[in-house]
């Protein structure tokens, strides 16, 4: 059935059941070396992993590895232009569980992103980046152990689809034409705004279906977490692109109000209920003042919705969440993303999950690693319905690429995320012990021997750094 590849003799698949993976013993995981350092960075990892699951459960469990091939690695064996094969794509869907080391992306032309194509193929519609301290990482920051947040990234939509058209081509500027000529003319709102002839354009959709579905995950993930840490934050630019960013914000407002109603409640829900608990004789207008700044000045029209929202809240939810009952819930709130970056600098400990759209939360996840120690330290899942695929939140960083010196932490943090996601808490556990007592007596790679002080000299390879995670397993 594959024209190229060979699974391995032994293992059995993981299948997924209502969203879940059902893992077997001994299960077949495909693994994608990657471009640039994967070269270094995957047979480290690999080290580690099975080292871990030998220490946790000797020999009852193991991993069968099944190398398939994307990127540089799989023009090599394809063929020209064969960057991402159908091998590849089907043994990812038949096998359900992979993980992968990165892959290029030309800038500006030629092949879009296969990191981005194989998260759309697979609908793997939720990018978990988890950034957590390790105690001992240097940072840039003086208590970065304040900041752990995990990002829930949208994954398939936002202007990562990709839909977009150069200046100058001929859809392009047909395209243009007609918004200038007939959409935008025909939309009050937008005036007499025109879009200038030489632009590019691209298209940037978001759908209520990839907002709900990822937030709904979010606050599954928010319910599983310890109580102080049950949060989850829609971070959005909803007051410059309403209709998309801040659609965004709504649908995830409603998927909280409506499926998740008995376990969540809103910030301005908890303000609301909060001011009725400290005076219960307070009216509607004068709970209203303290939820809405610049109340008084607001037209009698938006002064009355913000009576609704209050006398709303109070009757439909003061029995359920009322008397401090929402200090228990799961508090969904909204930021805007600009903010949301330098809260995360400036107030780390008031967030835990950020829940963001595709483009938003690219970013952020750099900016959050680079708090907790850099990109060698951000680990990252991209996970569906009936699929997932572990991967970190780096790039190829190709300068380094084949010098055995580059970080293996982030693709072996995904690791011991891929470890949980099975259930093999263990071995995932002996890994990150590891990891932290690696760290703590200074055997790490140049990016976190450069930083710390006084700095390393001489830093681990890559290899080196596998070898000491292993030996400081227990
Ligand atoms: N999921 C994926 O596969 C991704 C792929 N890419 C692709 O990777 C290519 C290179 O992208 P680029 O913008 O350079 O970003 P990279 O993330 O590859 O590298 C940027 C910098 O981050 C640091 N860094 C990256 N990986 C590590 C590591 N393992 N250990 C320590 N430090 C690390 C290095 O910093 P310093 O120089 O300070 O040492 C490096 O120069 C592009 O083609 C891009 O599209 C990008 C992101 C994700
Ligand atoms: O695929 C790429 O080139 C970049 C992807 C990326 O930056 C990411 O997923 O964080
Ligand atoms: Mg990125």
């Amino acid at each position: 059935m594959y024209e190229q590849l060979n699974p391995p003799e032994t293992g059995e698949r993981i299948v997924f059941q209502d969203g879940e993976p059902i893992v077997p013993d001994n299960p077949i995981i495909p693994f994608i070396r990657g471009d640039g350092t994967g070269i270094d960075i995957w047979p480290a990892a690999q080290k580690v992993f099975d080292a871990a699951i030998q220490q946790a459960y000797g020999g009852k469990r193991q991993i069968s590895w099944f190398k398939i091939y994307a990127g540089d690695e799989a023009c090599e064996k394809y063929g020209t232009y064969q960057y991402l094969p159908a091998d590849t794509l089907s043994a990812i869907k038949e096998y359900g569980v992979a993980i992968k080391g990165p892959l290029t992306t030309p800038i500006g032309g030629g092949i879009r992103s296969l990191n981005v194509a194989l998260r759309q193929i697979h609908d793997l519609y939720a990018c978990v980046r988890p950034c957590q301290y390790y105690a001992g990482t240097p940072s840039p920051h003086k208590y970065p152990e304040k900041l752990d947040v995990i990002i829930y990234r949208e994954n398939t939509e936002d202007i990562y689809l990709g839909i977009e058209w150069r200046q100058g081509s001929e859809i392009g500027d047909r395209l243009i034409k007609i918004l200038n000529e007939d959409l935008i003319p025909a939309t009050p709102e937008h005036k007499n705004k025109q879009i200038p002839l030489d632009s590019g354009i691209g298209i940037k959709p978001i759908s209520k279906k990839g907002s709900q579905r990822l937030v709904r995950r979010a606050i599954q993930h928010a319910l599983r977490l310890p109580k102080a840490k049950q949060m989850v934050t829609l971070v959005h630019k909803g007051n410059i692109m309403k209709y998309t960013e801040g659609a965004f914000r709504d649908w995830g407002y409603e998927i909280a109000t409506t499926e998740f109603r008995e376990v969540c409640v809103t910030e301005r829900e908890s303000w609301i209920l909060g001011n009725k608990e400290k005076n219960p004789a307070l009216s509607t207008a004068d709970n209203a003042r303290l939820i809405e700044p610049g109340y008084d000045s607001l037209p009698p029209e938006k002064q009355g919705a913000i009576n609704g929202e209050v006398e709303q809240v109070l009757a439909n939810i003061w029995e359920t969440h009322g008397q401090g009952q929402w200090q228990d819930k799961v508090m969904v709130n909204d930021r805007i993303a600009d903010s949301i970056f330098q809260q995360i600098q400036t107030r780390p400990d008031e967030y835990s999950i950020l829940a963001t759209m595709n483009l938003n939360g690219d970013y952020l996840s750099d900016a959050a690693a680079a708090i907790v120690g850099g990109l060698g330290m951000g680990p990252g899942a991209n996970i569906g319905d009936t699929c997932a695929i572990f991967e970190a939140t780096h790039g190829t960083a190709p300068k380094y690429a084949g010098l055995d010196r580059v970080n293996p932490g982030s693709v072996i943090l995904s690791g011991v995320m891929m470890l949980e996601f099975m259930g093999w808490q263990e071995a995932a556990d002996l890994i990150k012990t590891g990891i932290g007592k690696a760290i703590a007596e200074r055997q790490v790679t140049y990016d976190l021997a450069r930083m710390m002080n006084p700095p390393v000299e001489p830093a681990l390879k890559c290899s080196e750094f596998a070898d000491a995670i292993i030996a400081r397993m227990s």
